[in-house]
C-alpha cells in the first residue's frame, strides 16, 4: 500500500485544491476557490455518496487510498468507456421506458458525470427517456419513480420565509433556476407536486445540451397545492394534500418567490417558467419580464422553436413569409407565444406594422374560429390580436381551414388527433407543400402522428410535432419528421445568459435564436425532410445560437462580463462542462523522489547544523 509521506502533505493538499478547481474548470477566481475548497475535503463514504465527485470503480488505486475509500469498492479498476457500456448493456435490458426512466435518475443521482457522459453519447435514444415524451409518463407516476429528493420543494406554507428556504440549497453559485407549480404539465393538466420531473429533465438538458453545469442549476416546484383529485387520494402523493391556493396569497407568494431568488442568488440568476397554466404564465411573463432575468419556455422557447421550422420550411415551399396565412389551433400560451414572435418576425421582413402582420394570423380556439361578435369573455387575453372579421363563425375545425385556405397549420392544443385525415388531406390539396407543425405533448397529445401527416399529404407536408417520431416509409421513400421541441432553444438561450450574465431576456433573444436554428439546418438535411438539425447535433447548435445572442448582449449593453471576451464562440467553448473524469491525485504524487529534497543536501546534516 502507498503511504503518505507527512512532510509532503501539505503540498499534495495544495496541489489538490489546484487540480480540483481546474476540474471545477470555472472562470472566476472566487469560484475556483469556492468550490475546490470544501470539495477537496470531501473524502471517504462521504465522498461516494457525492454525485459530482463519485467515479464508481473508476477511481484509481491512489485515489482511493488518498482519499479514503480503499477497500470500500470492489478491486478491479474500470475505465468510463466500460462504466458506460455497462449502464447501456442494463438500460438495454430494462423492460419499459418509465423503467428506463427510473434506471438513468438513478445514475444521475448517483454519478453525474457517468450519467451526462451516457447521456450525450445517446441523445437520440435517450432524449425521448430523460425528456419529452417519457418524463410526462414519469411525472404522471412520480409516487413511484421518486427515489431520492432532488431540487427544492417550496410551498405557499413557507411564505414568508421562502429566502430562508433557498438558503438551505447546498450550493451557494446558482445561475439558472427552472420553476413550475406543476399546474399544466405538457399536455397532461395539473399534475401538481408530481410535476417536479419537468424542472429536473429540463435542467438535464441545460446540461447535457448546452454544457451547463449541474452544480449551477437549481429545480423548484413550487407547491400551492392540486386540484387534481386523483393526486390527493394517491398514497403515494408527494405534494401538499390540499386545493390550490389562488388569487392574491398565490401572487404575494410569486412575488415573494421573485424577489427571494434575487437576493440569494443574485439578480443574474436565471428563472425559466415551465408549464404553469395559461393565464398565470402569461401574468408572470408580463409582470416579471423587465425585472428579473426570467423567460418562459411554453411561451417564449416554443415561439422560437416553431418559427424557426417555419422559416426553414419556407426555403422549400418557396412562399415569402409574409404571404402565408397561418392557422393556429388553440390559442393558448404556446399557440400565442408563436403568434406573436412569428408577426414579429412578418413585420421586420415586409417591413410592416405589427397590427398588419397579425392580419395573416389565424385562431381557432375551444369555441371555434377567433372572429368579431363571439360572446363575452371569448376573445380575452393575447388571443385578441388574431380575431377576424369576414369570417363565418364556426366550431369545425375543417370548415374553418376551408374558409382560411392556411399554408401553415399549427396545433398546440393538447388534444391528441384534432388534425383528422379529412383536414390533412385538405391542407394537402390546398396547398402545393404544406406546413404542417402538431406541437402538443406528450405523444399521445399531438394534433396528428408524423405517419397520418405524410400519408394524408402524400408524403409532400413539411411536419414537426413536440415529441419525438420515428422516420416514416411512405412510397418507397423514407420521411424524417422534425422535432420542434423548445429543447433546441432554451438551452442556447440558458447558455449565453449564465456565461455573459445578462440581467434580462428579451423578444430578441428569441428572434434571434430561430434564425440562427433555422440557419443550422443544412440542403443535406432539407433534402430527407428535416426542418430542424439532426438531434446528435444539438449540443453544437446550442453554442452557436449562444455565440448569436452573446452577440447581441453585447451590442446592446445587457451582458456585464467585461472585458468582452476576444472571440464569444471560444470563451463560450471554454466555460463548458466536461463529462471526461478528472484525476484527483496531485501530479507531485509521481514526481521522482530526488525531486522532492533540495539537491547536493543531506537531510541529517541540515538538521544538525539547524
Ligand atoms: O417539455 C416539452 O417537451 C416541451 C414543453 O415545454 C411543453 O410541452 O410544455
Ligand atoms: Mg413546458
Amino acid at each position: 500500500m502507498l503511504k503518505l509521506k507527512p512532510s509532503n502533505l501539505n503540498q499534495i493538499q495544495k496541489t489538490l485544491n489546484i487540480q480540483l478547481a481546474k476540474y471545477a474548470k470555472v472562470s472566476s477566481i472566487d469560484e475556483k476557490e469556492r468550490l475546490a475548497k470544501p470539495r477537496s475535503q470531501i473524502k471517504g463514504v462521504e465522498l461516494l455518496r457525492n454525485p459530482s465527485l463519485y467515479k464508481g470503480m473508476a477511481f484509481t488505486i491512489d485515489e482511493r487510498q488518498l482519499l479514503g475509500i480503499h477497500g470500500l469498492l470492489p478491486p478491479a479498476v474500470l475505465s468510463q468507456e466500460v462504466q458506460c457500456l455497462r449502464i447501456m448493456e442494463n438500460f438495454r435490458r430494462e423492460k419499459d421506458d418509465l423503467d428506463r426512466y427510473i434506471s438513468l435518475i438513478n445514475l444521475q443521482y448517483r454519478n453525474e458525470k457517468l450519467f451526462y457522459k451516457v447521456l450525450k453519447d445517446n441523445l437520440e435514444l435517450l432524449m425521448p427517456i430523460v425528456y419529452t415524451p417519457t418524463v410526462g409518463l414519469a411525472c404522471q407516476k412520480y409516487g413511484i419513480a421518486f427515489r431520492r429528493s432532488k431540487g427544492l420543494f417550496i410551498t405557499i406554507h413557507d411564505k414568508g420565509h421562502i429566502y430562508d428556504v433557498l438558503c438551505n440549497w447546498p450550493e451557494t453559485t446558482v445561475k439558472a433556476i427552472v420553476v413550475t407549480d406543476g399546474q399544466r404539465i405538457l399536455g397532461l393538466g395539473d399534475l401538481g407536486c408530481y410535476g417536479m420531473g419537468i424542472p429536473v429533465g429540463k435542467l438535464s438538458l441545460y446540461t447535457a445540451l448546452a454544457g451547463i453545469y449541474p452544480t449551477h442549476c437549481l429545480p423548484i416546484m413550487l407547491d400551492v397545492g392540486t386540484n387534481n383529485k386523483e393526486l390527493l387520494d394517491d398514497p403515494l402523493y408527494i405534494g401538499l394534500r390540499q386545493e390550490r391556493v389562488g388569487g392574491k396569497v398565490y401572487e404575494e407568494f410569486m412575488d415573494e418567490f421573485m424577489d427571494a431568488v434575487v437576493a440569494r442568488f443574485g439578480y443574474n440568476c436565471l428563472i425559466q417558467f415551465e408549464d404553469f397554466a395559461s393565464h398565470n404564465a402569461h401574468k408572470f411573463l408580463e409582470k416579471y419580464r423587465n425585472k428579473y432575468c426570467m423567460f418562459n419556455d411554453d411561451i417564449q422557447g416554443t415561439a422560437a422553436v416553431a418559427l424557426a421550422g417555419v422559416l426553414t420550411s419556407l426555403r422549400v415551399s418557396g412562399i415569402d413569409l409574409q404571404d402565408n396565412r397561418i392557422l393556429f389551433v388553440g390559442a393558448g400560451q404556446a399557440a400565442c407565444g408563436i403568434a406573436e414572435l412569428v408577426a414579429l418576425a412578418i413585420s421586420r421582413k415586409a417591413n410592416i406594422s405589427i397590427d398588419e402582420a397579425c392580419e395573416r394570423i389565424y385562431m381557432f380556439d375551444v369555441d371555434g374560429l377567433l372572429v368579431e361578435n363571439r360572446p363575452e369573455g371569448q376573445l380575452d387575453g393575447p388571443k385578441n390580436k388574431f380575431v377576424k372579421t369576414n369570417f363565418t363563425p364556426t366550431r369545425d375545425l375543417l370548415n374553418a381551414v376551408e374558409q382560411v385556405k392556411p399554408t401553415v397549420l399549427i396545433g398546440a392544443t393538447g388534444v391528441g388527433g384534432i388534425f383528422t385525415e379529412s383536414v390533412l388531406k385538405k391542407m394537402g390539396e390546398l396547398n402545393h407543400r404544406p406546413i404542417i407543425f402538431a406541437l402538443s405533448n406528450p405523444t399521445n397529445k399531438a394534433e396528428c402522428t408524423a405517419e397520418q401527416a405524410f400519408r394524408n399529404t402524400d408524403g409532400r407536408c413539411l411536419f414537426s410535432s413536440g415529441s419525438p417520431f420515428n422516420p416514416v416509409e411512405y412510397n418507397g421513400k423514407t420521411y424524417i419528421p422534425g422535432q420542434g421541441n423548445n429543447s433546441y432553444i432554451f438551452p442556447g438561450v440558458a447558455l449565453a445568459t449564465t456565461v455573459f450574465q445578462s440581467k434580462h431576456i428579451d423578444e430578441e433573444v428569441f428572434l434571434i435564436a430561430a434564425e440562427s436554428l433555422s440557419e443550422q439546418v443544412s440542403e443535406e438535411d432539407l433534402s430527407t425532410g428535416r426542418i430542424y438539425p439532426p438531434m446528435k447535433q444539438i449540443q453544437d447548435v446550442s453554442v452557436k445560437i449562444a455565440t448569436e445572442v452573446s452577440k447581441y448582449y453585447y451590442s446592446v449593453g445587457m451582458a456585464s462580463l467585461y472585458p468582452k471576451p476576444e472571440c464569444l464562440e471560444t470563451h463560450i467553448r471554454n466555460q463548458l462542462y466536461d463529462t471526461t473524469y478528472q484525476s484527483y491525485v496531485p501530479s507531485t504524487w509521481s514526481w521522482p523522489e530526488e525531486h522532492l529534497k533540495p539537491k547536493n543536501c543531506d537531510q541529517s546534516s541540515f538538521y544538525e547544523n539547524d
